[in-house]
């Protein structure tokens, strides 16, 4: 099976997705902004929305994997499934006699539950059997195991580069257990086993929202709230050790809610343009990062420059295009929360958006890409688009396209 990906834009051939479920029913007004949600989404439309957006991309001949049906599978193993209720049953607040109480809940479950529970985590009241001072001390809707309601924005917990996974480090407590997830399902399940990882949970923050690859051998990293330049630095080390680029662009974003991810203010929808927040696009720079010289000087770092003028560079193109969300600053401030930048292409000027961001939308149609617009009410208010939604993991190549090779 080909496992590829060197770029944004080439045709989409299969995406990882993970469908909303029970872990969305856990958020309330007390725990929402630390489980980095900013309301509490109805569940059922969430559900219909998502199911929109997978057969969108269906209709479009992509093949969509589901998390959860790759987790069961994965659990099946029981290598795997030993492997991933270990980190689980690790966190420190357990304690050894509640750890003693969950291992042997978590043992009694069919791979399918057992994949339900991961996700939607577990309650003190879920748990059959209890005893002990943390569980005395817990009261019932507390949760033993945390749900990961963001496992929806599968972009951020796995990222693949050429024919390697990248099984990211997320910086955020709350989201730190979805990458063993994914870390289980590339390295144990039938379909992914003896995949080469690029990236391990262990090494420094890095997310898959802030990984752009611009253009075969070209990766533009966002550092900021999330991915830290220890980060982006690494990732360049690996990238060029393994032959899987050539440039990596660092570009610092604020640090801020609206700027998590580099994703959230600009990404590719045609081989050379991009759909950018325009009260970003004249002052983002870049730090470029090439080879170095020496085993003692592995990296090479310029600039900074403005990022369009590296990217360009880097990407070997005369100019790369901006598409801007649309022309007044309020609309464009709006349409931003809303992720009319974060756009999933499925080809080169084809590309998923969320239908409530109309500016940004028609200005894309303007500019000659076509638009498969879908509802995303629900869906965003985890602060995510179709962009976030996906982990693209085959794209046809753009490097054989252009007969550039690596
Ligand atoms: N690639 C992205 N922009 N992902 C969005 C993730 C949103 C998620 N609620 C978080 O705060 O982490």
């Amino acid at each position: 099976m080909n496992h590829h990906v060197d770029s944004e834009v080439g045709h989409l051939g299969t995406v990882l997705l993970h469908r909303p479920g029970a872990e969305l029913a856990r958020l309330t007004p007390r725990n929402n902004d630390s489980l980095l949600f900013d309301g509490i989404p109805w569940v059922g439309r969430a559900q219909e929305e998502h199911d929109t957006f997978a057969t969108a991309l269906r209709e479009h001949g992509v093949e969509v994997l589901y998390v959860a049906g790759l987790l069961t599978e994965t659990l099946a193993i029981p290598e795997a499934r030993s492997a991933v209720t270990a980190t689980v049953l690790a966190d420190f607040r357990l304690g050894d006699t509640l750890r003693h109480h969950v291992a042997r809940h978590l043992a009694d479950l069919d791979p399918p539950a057992l994949a339900t529970t991961l996700t939607a985590g577990l309650s003190q009241a879920e748990l059959r059997t209890g005893s002990g001072l943390v569980h005395a001390l817990m009261n019932r809707a507390e949760f033993i195991i945390d749900p990961l309601p963001n496992l929806l924005f599968t972009r951020d917990s796995s990222v693949w580069i050429g024919d390697e996974a990248a099984v990211t480090s997320l910086a955020m407590r709350a989201r730190r257990r979805e990458t063993t997830l994914t870390h289980a399902i590339y390295r144990y399940h039938p379909r992914f086993a003896g995949t080469p990882l690029l990236f391990e949970p262990t090494m420094e923050h890095l997310e898959g929202g802030d990984v752009l690859l611009l253009a075969p051998g070209v990766i533009a990293v966002g550092v900021g709230e999330r991915t830290r330049p220890s980060g982006a630095e690494r990732l360049a080390r690996r990238c060029f050790e393994r032959g899987l680029a050539h440039t990596v662009l660092a570009v610092p974003i604020a640090q801020e809610r609206a700027t998590m991810h580099l994703d959230t203010v600009c990404t590719m929808v045609d081989v050379d343009a991009v759909v950018m927040y325009p009260n970003v696009a004249d002052s983002l720079q870049a730090w470029t990062v090439t080879a170095g010289p020496d085993p003692e000087a592995p990296l090479s770092v310029s600039g900074p420059e403005p990022f369009i003028v590296a990217a360009a560079k880097a990407m070997r193109i005369d100019t790369l295009r901006i598409i801007d969300t649309g022309l007044d600053p309020v609309t464009a401030e709006r349409e931003q929360w809303d992720d009319g930048n974060n756009t999933l292409a499925v080809a080169p000027r084809l590309c998923v958006a969320y239908e409530r961001n109309v500016e940004t939308n028609a200005q894309l149609e303007r500019n000659g890409i076509e638009v498969i617009r879908i509802p995303g009410s629900e869906l965003g208010s985890g602060r995510g688009g179709p962009r976030c939604m996906s982990a693209p993991i085959a794209r046809a190549s753009l490097s054989a396209a252009a007969g550039a090779g690596r």
